[in-house]
């Protein structure tokens, strides 16, 4: 699968053996296994180990990726060593805040990067990340970067929707892939249904999420659904070529195109 028609992105941490099975079982498009925020300090190289023989024993179709530690780490430069040798398809690097911080990891790692924009300074740099050459798409990281904004826990995403904004164009630009942050609130259906809907207008590709509740929500609001595909499919037939008429509304060659890659995603995610 491309990267790009990735609908559902789980993290799980990597020192959760139940979860890394329980991942085999779900429709996700990509397995993320976390050695950072979701991992104690004291089992990192426990969870390191577990990340890469996850990744060896491989997710099926799944893509899978490790999320390493920060530099300044003592887990940085081992964890990089070691996602270099796996079986891993990308590495997450966390709160990025330069271009050069992508280059150092994809030139040991020698794996496509994928940068978490986590701060104020990240979105402010965005550009220069996403047009690194090392990187291959940009996460999202709502939690810290709510935090670093100084938007408060109960707060809605308002705050955050300059950021969110500047990021996917920042990750356009570059053609690079971009997914939207993790929802918390477990219970909350509702909420999270709301929140992918939201993403999905923005222009995001598809969702990070933390539970296997999330991920079909996640898949049916960024998968095309049949009735999309059937719409695409009469357009494609009926376009003829330059502007026209087609069941009430103006179509031209970038509508046909939009179309063509539409069908392509709902192919990609075909069960
Ligand atoms: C959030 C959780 C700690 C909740 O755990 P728990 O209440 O124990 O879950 P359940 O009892 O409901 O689990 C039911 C079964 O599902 C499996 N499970 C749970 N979560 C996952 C998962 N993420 N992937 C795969 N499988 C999962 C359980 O093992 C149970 O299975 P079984 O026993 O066989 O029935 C927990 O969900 C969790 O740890 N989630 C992931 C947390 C994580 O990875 N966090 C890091 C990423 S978040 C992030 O990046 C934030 C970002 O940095 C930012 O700044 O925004
Ligand atoms: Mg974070």
């Amino acid at each position: 699968m491309l990267l790009r028609h990735a609908r559902s992105l789980l993290f799980l941490p990597a020192s959760n053996r139940r979860a890394i099975a329980k991942a085999r079982t779900l429709s996700c498009d990509m397995v993320m296994l976390d050695l950072e925020d979701a991992v104690a300090d004291g089992i990192k190289e426990e969870a390191r180990a577990n990340a890469v023989e996850a990744a060896a024993e491989g997710f099926g179709k799944r893509l899978c990726a490790v999320r390493i530690n920060v530099e300044g780490t003592p887990w940085h430069g081992p964890e990089m060593v070691a996602v270099k040798k796996s079986a891993a398809n990308y590495v997450i690097l966390p709160k990025v805040e330069s271009g050069r911080q992508v280059r150092d990891v994809f030139s040991v790692c020698q794996k496509p990067v994928l940068a978490m924009i986590e701060s104020a300074a990240g979105v402010l740099a965005a550009a220069s990340i996403a047009a690194e050459e090392g990187t291959a798409g940009i996460f999202m990281g709502t939690n810290d970067l709510r935090q670093d904004l100084g938007i408060p826990p109960s707060a809605g995403r308002e705050g955050l929707s300059f950021a969110l904004q500047s990021v996917i164009l920042s990750a356009r630009a570059a053609r690079v892939a971009v997914f939207d942050g993790v929802f918390n609130r477990l219970d909350d259906e509702a909420g999270f249904e709301a929140e992918c809907a939201a993403g999905h207008a923005l222009g995001f590709d598809g969702k990070t999420l933390i539970h296997p509740s999330q991920v079909p929500v996640a898949n049916q609001v960024f998968g095309p659904d049949a009735q999309a595909v059937a719409d695409a499919r009469r357009l494609i037939e009926a376009a003829t070529g330059g502007a026209e008429r087609f069941e009430g509304r103006m179509i031209e060659g970038m509508h046909v195109e939009e179309a063509r890659a539409l069908i392509a995603r709902a192919e990609a995610v075909m069960p």
